[in-house]
């Protein structure tokens, strides 16, 4: 591979917004794809894929590149330096890489590979939980898997289209695509490519979402002509789901506590075809209190650390702090105690995170079934599912049903 300076200079640039000023990875790649229209695919999946790349590496390069943050330009061609070294990429002779000590490189990698904060490229204090709650020998294999890069999973619009025909569809415009055992819904790209340029996305026949993400709303139980309530809804990836599986008939009622999110559900509800979902935005208990007793299926997909998608959002590993993952548990074990009231008798609720840890997991439905609020309900069945095991997402999903 032949390193072209404009593309460097991008990732430069971007690794400076996203390391010195707390700026979000995908928003500076989306912003970076835009500079120069002449740029191809290859090109662009470069600036995308190498600037994840360090970011996910962060720790370790800087490590092995000897600088420490915040990192001035020259520090940050230093860790691009080490990267193309690692990937075996021939420097070119531009001043940046003067000097680089390509053996060095080398020899630093291999004795850091023997400490697994340092592998891993995590915190210290991350490498910690992770060990604590899943145990040394699967938390070496689940960070190990985190780091990998995850494949592109589409998940077909039932109200639009079918699997079939969007495999169809795509392969006219050459993305191919393969069905998923046991993903009733999903395609997964052969090869990245930019799906959200084709007219099949535009027409709304697909949403992309990891193949674990797609069996939350699977989990939930849902009809046609059932009232369902999406307690933390977002930007409405489940939503969207549900609404398919609901063939259009009934009602959806999406809740957040941010309107904005809420404004791009709507947005895509439109895209998808999806006429039945209410949005509502959480302003007061009012809003929830409303609907005590009401709902067939209720999910709360819940706020959580994000650990079991860091393949996707790699700088969380950087963002993410300790005390907001405690904090993040007493909302968590909140929203079970205030949510599940909205269910009827003899209706259900999912609890799902993308988290790997059983403190946000497992450890959250017990706590709320031996509760006041939880004795009326009854666990049906869970799911774990870790990353290194399935090679999808991290998720956590439970199924309780309400008796009394
Ligand atoms: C895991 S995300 C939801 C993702 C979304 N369901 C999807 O599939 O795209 C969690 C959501 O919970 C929302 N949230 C945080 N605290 C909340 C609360 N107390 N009540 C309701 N929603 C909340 C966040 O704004 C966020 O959109």
């Amino acid at each position: 591979m032949r390193l072209h300076r404009n593309l460097c200079f991008a990732v430069i640039d971007g690794l400076t917004l996203i390391f010195n000023e707390g700026k979000y990875a995908d928003k500076v790649i989306q912003q970076l794809l835009k500079r120069d229209k002449r740029w191809g695919s290859r090109d662009r999946a470069f600036v995308a894929e190498t600037t994840y790349d360090i970011v996910r590496w962060k720790r370790l390069y800087a490590e092995i590149a000897d600088v420490k943050e915040p990192f001035d330009r020259d520090n940050l061609w230093r860790m691009f330096a080490v990267w193309a070294t690692l990937k075996g990429i021939k420097l070119p002779d531009w001043k940046y890489f003067e000097g680089t000590p390509l053996r060095k490189i080398k020899g630093r990698f291999d004795e850091l590979s023997k400490i697994r904060k340092f592998k891993e490229s995590i915190p210290d204090w991350m490498d910690e939980i992770g060990k604590k709650e899943l145990g040394d020998a699967i938390w070496t294999k689940e960070i190990a898997a985190l780091n990998e890069q995850a494949d592109v999973i589409l998940r077909v619009n039932t109200l639009k289209t079918t699997k079939e025909k969007l495999q169809e569809v795509l392969f006219d415009s050459d993305i191919e695509t393969e069905f998923l055992n046991g993903y009733p819904n999903a395609l997964k790209l052969t090869e990245r490519a930019n799906v959200f340029a084709t007219e099949a996305f535009k027409k709304g026949w697909f949403e992309v979402q990891d193949a674990s993400s797609q069996l939350v709303a699977e989990f939930l139980n849902v009809e046609p002509g059932m009232r369902v309530v999406d307690t933390c809804a977002g930007a409405g990836g489940k939503t969207l789901h549900i609404a398919s599986l609901m063939e259009n008939k009934g009602q959806i009622i999406a809740l957040d506590i941010y309107g904005n999110k809420l404004n791009e559900l709507k947005r895509r509800a439109k895209r998808n075809g999806a006429h039945n979902i209410e949005n509502r935005v959480i302003e007061s208990t009012k809003v929830i209190k409303k609907l005590y007793d009401k709902a067939d299926r209720v999910l709360i997909d819940a706020p959580c650390s994000g650990l079991g998608v860091l393949r996707r959002n790699p700088d969380a590993k950087w963002k993410l702090q300790p005390d907001f993952i405690e904090k993040i548990k007493t909302t968590q074990q909140d929203i079970l105690q205030q949510y599940s009231r909205m269910v009827k008798v003899g209706g259900q609720l999912v609890y799902a995170t993308c988290s790997v840890l059983p403190s946000e997991n497992q450890e959250q439905v017990t706590a709320f079934l031996k509760s006041e609020a939880g004795v009326n309900f009854e666990l049906l069945k869970d799911k774990k599912i870790l990353v290194h095991k399935k090679g999808f997402d991290g998720f956590y999903m439970a199924l309780l049903e309400r008796k009394a």
